[in-house]
């Protein structure tokens, strides 16, 4: 067990577990853009840990890029999700895919896909490591889930809990009171 501020957490999914996951959808990307050069785009802060794994694994061709945006504070979605830092880059004819840490609410999801209609690319997809379809409020499509996991906040591997657990590398859930 662990303990982040006033919060004790308990192991929840292994290092092991995550690197399968990051296995599995690198080959699906690779096999779906063998003819392609994506450019991904990771979703700071909480996606720096699975886009740096992703890339280590991901033989072919590609770029990366990051943007910035936040909605979470605390163990609660605050609704509103702003854009610290944007694109910098021009993706017309690109094959842009996101890497996500987390898809929770869809929250950020729908600003993302806000985001990059206007941009005029090849082809838009979005890559989540972990997935909370019970938590899920939109009706959005997600193209790569890594875990699917039940609605309960976690911690590690780029999640944060005010702050703190981001450089666990394995999960953690909120122990229950
Ligand atoms: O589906 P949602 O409910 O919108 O939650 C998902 C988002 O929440 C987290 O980011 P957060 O806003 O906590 O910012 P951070 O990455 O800087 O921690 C996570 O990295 C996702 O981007
Ligand atoms: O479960 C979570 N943990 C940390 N950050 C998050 N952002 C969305 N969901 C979560």
């Amino acid at each position: 067990m662990i303990q982040l501020h006033d919060k004790q957490f308990v192991p929840f999914i292994s290092a092991k577990e995550i690197n399968f996951a990051i296995e599995k959808m690198v080959s699906q990307i690779e096999d779906d853009f063998f003819d392609e050069t994506p450019i991904f785009i990771g979703v700071l802060n909480g996606s720096f840990m699975v886009v740096s794994d992703f890339l280590k694994l991901y033989k072919k061709p590609c770029e990366v890029s990051f943007i910035k945006l936040a909605s979470y504070e605390g163990t609660e979605s605050t609704e509103s999700v702003k854009q610290l830092i944007g694109l910098n880059q021009d993706l017309t004819g690109r094959t842009v895919i996101v890497l996500e840490d987390i898809i929770d609410t869809g929250n950020t999801l729908e600003e993302l896909k806000k985001l990059f209609k206007s941009q005029n690319v090849k082809h838009f997809k979005i890559a989540t490591l972990f997935f909370k379809p019970d938590a899920f409020k939109k009706d959005l499509k997600i193209d790569y889930v890594g875990i699917r996991i039940p609605n309960k906040f976690i911690v590690g591997f780029g999640l944060d809990y005010d702050g703190l657990g981001r450089n666990l590398p394995e999960v953690y859930q909120l122990k229950e009171e």
